[in-house]
């Protein structure tokens, strides 16, 4: 598409959303909140740019309560909210009126192709219905032995790194996330394909190469012509919008230099596990020969197609590594800061060892690793205070009423617990806010304490989100599906890396911040040229 093309697109855009905005005759301008954004970009600006994800959410919050307004491009308003009860409408009662914004299901197709993280409506409870068995408790227990062979091999490469850098008791300096990445690519290339992405020992993987920072090279610090330009994708027609696959800017062309890549090795291995399967008399348990078998149980109308299923492998690749990845990074940084309670968990995991030994058994089971209250809290607790996907973005399709736990004051001055919401109105759900609540975690809600989930009462109290209380993941039908799966896979690398390792913050000088970066990632402050990293120093447990 030439320069003029984009001109006009851009111009019918802004012609759609200014009729739209006038036909609506809900306004939520009433709706304290920041002031003083401009016109063109909003506070999308501020959203968008914040130096440690949260900030900009927690100071608006305790300003304006749980429930506040901002300013979208081009004068429209957009609606934050990190109140329970609303946040269990939009996703859970009126989920079929909050759809995902059209601004997340091309990004989610542009990254990961026509997948569930794209679909939506009947074509996403087509996909949803038979990548539902790929992730009952049966088939992740399955996979327990994979996370744990994972771990152990991580471990084995950290004393082989240690052991060549002559380790001391000071320890060696890692830088720890690229370990969690790779680690975390190799369980899914085996989970997901029986497949073997060779991540840990080989750095130059052609998957982990193109993954690698691909969001902070893309997403992180977003030009002012972008934010303009994506508020106006809600109001252009799908099929006009897949042309965007062809603008030349930094975030686009990564975005299709990384799906290329995982593509081409997708594509091949949907061939080959789809041969395999038809010669092969065992039945295979990873979760694309799950979908498969799914696949041909349905009815021809209900089945995924081949470019579906090759969309699957993609969003499991994406959605399930980097997620995971930002996990462990943030709670080994924690751990680092904790020293007492990193010290406990190792004690918690030794008696677990020991117990396994007086059994006999060679490894811990599902029921062993979840029945550690310690590292169970940890990966809670990490969850709470770092959700790796902190906003979770939404349109009304209809015109509605949002309730609320916490009420606001109306527009005519009086206290009300609804709000009337019109379709087209842009809804956010600040689940990093939510995950800071006082009322529902505690006084201490703004530091790490896992000990609020081994000694408190958060989960019985309450019931929002598919764990722990948590919004983490989301919940209703879009609620994450692969939550089990990380929460187990989490607590084998844990486990295997604390019983084997001591961690210690690798320069007390560096603040490590979380960047907005489509998930949140760990950088050091003053050194964002290097990208996002977390250097620990690491010494082998005797
Ligand atoms: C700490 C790890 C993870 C976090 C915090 C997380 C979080 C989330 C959230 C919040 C959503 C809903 C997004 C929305 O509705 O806008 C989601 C959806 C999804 N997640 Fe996860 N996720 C994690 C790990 C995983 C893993 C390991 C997999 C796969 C192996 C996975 C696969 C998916 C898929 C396919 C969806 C789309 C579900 C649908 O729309 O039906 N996630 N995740």
């Amino acid at each position: 598409m030439d320069s003029l093309s984009y001109l006009l697109l851009f111009a019918l855009g802004v012609a759609v959303l200014f009729w739209r905005r006038h036909a609506t005759r809900f306004s939520i301008s009433y709706i304290p909140g920041p002031t003083g954004a401009s016109w063109l970009v909003g506070n999308m600006k501020e959203f968008a740019y914040q130096l440690n994800v949260g900030d900009m959410d927690f100071a608006y919050a305790r300003q304006f309560g749980r429930t506040w307004r901002m300013r979208h491009p081009l004068g429209t308003d957009m609606l934050m909210t990190a109140d329970p009860k609303a946040i269990h409408h939009v996703l859970q009662k009126a989920e079929h009126i909050y759809v995902k914004r059209l601004e997340s299901t091309e990004t989610a197709r542009m990254t990961m192709g026509k997948g569930l993280v794209w679909a939506s409506g009947e074509t996403h409870a087509r996909q949803r219905k038979i990548m539902n068995p790929a992730f009952t408790v049966g088939q992740i227990r399955s996979f327990v032995p994979i996370f744990r062979t994972g771990a152990a091999k991580l471990t084995q490469k950290w004393r082989d790194e240690i052991s060549a850098k002559a380790a001391s008791a000071e320890g060696v300096a890692l830088t720890v996330n690229r370990w969690f990445s790779r680690v975390t690519i190799d369980i899914l290339g085996e989970t997901a394909f029986d497949y073997n992405f060779g991540a840990l020992d080989n750095t130059e993987n052609e998957v982990t190469a193109a993954f690698h920072t691909m969001f902070s090279d893309s997403t992180l610090h977003p030009p002012a012509w972008d934010l303009i330009f994506k508020r106006l994708w809600s109001y252009i027609p799908q099929p006009i919008l897949e042309f965007m696959d062809y603008i030349p800017t930094r975030e686009y062309n990564r975005f299709r230099r990384t799906l290329r890549v995982v593509n081409g090795v997708s594509k091949q291995l949907v061939e080959e596990k789809k041969a395999a399967l038809l010669t092969e008399s065992r039945s295979s348990r990873d979760i694309f020969s799950v979908l498969v078998q799914a696949n041909v149980s349905q009815d021809p109308k209900g089945r995924l197609t081949d470019e579906e299923l090759v969309a699957q492998m993609a969003t499991l690749v994406l959605a399930g590594h980097i997620t995971t990845a930002t996990t462990l990074t943030f709670l080994f940084h924690e751990l680092s800061c904790h020293q007492e309670y990193q010290h406990k968990m190792r004690e918690e995991i030794v008696q677990a060892r020991a117990r396994l030994r007086e059994r006999g058994a060679e490894d811990f089971s599902m029921e062993e690793l979840e029945g550690m209250p310690l590292v169970s809290a940890a990966v809670k607790e990490t969850l709470r205070y770092h959700p790796p996907v902190y906003h979770i973005f939404r349109n009304a399709i209809a015109d509605d009423v949002l309730p609320l736990e916490t009420p606001i004051k109306s527009a005519s001055g009086e206290y009300t617990s609804e709000i009337p919401i019109g379709a087209g109105q842009h809804v956010v759900l600040s689940v990093c806010t939510y995950q800071r609540l006082p009322e529902i975690w505690g006084e201490d809600a703004d530091q790490w304490n896992p000990l609020r989930f081994v000694e408190g009462n958060i989960e019985k109290e309450s019931k929002m989100g598919l764990y722990a209380n948590l919004m983490a993941f989301a919940e209703g039908n879009r609620g994450c599906i692969g939550w089990r799966f990380t929460i187990l896979e989490t607590m084998a690398i844990v486990v295997d890396l604390v019983e084997n390792f001591k961690f210690d913050v690798g320069d007390e000088k560096d603040e490590i911040i979380r960047r907005p970066t489509g998930f949140m990632s760990a950088w050091v402050r003053g050194r964002e040229r290097e990208g996002p990293q977390l250097v620990l120093k690491v010494t082998p447990v005797a």
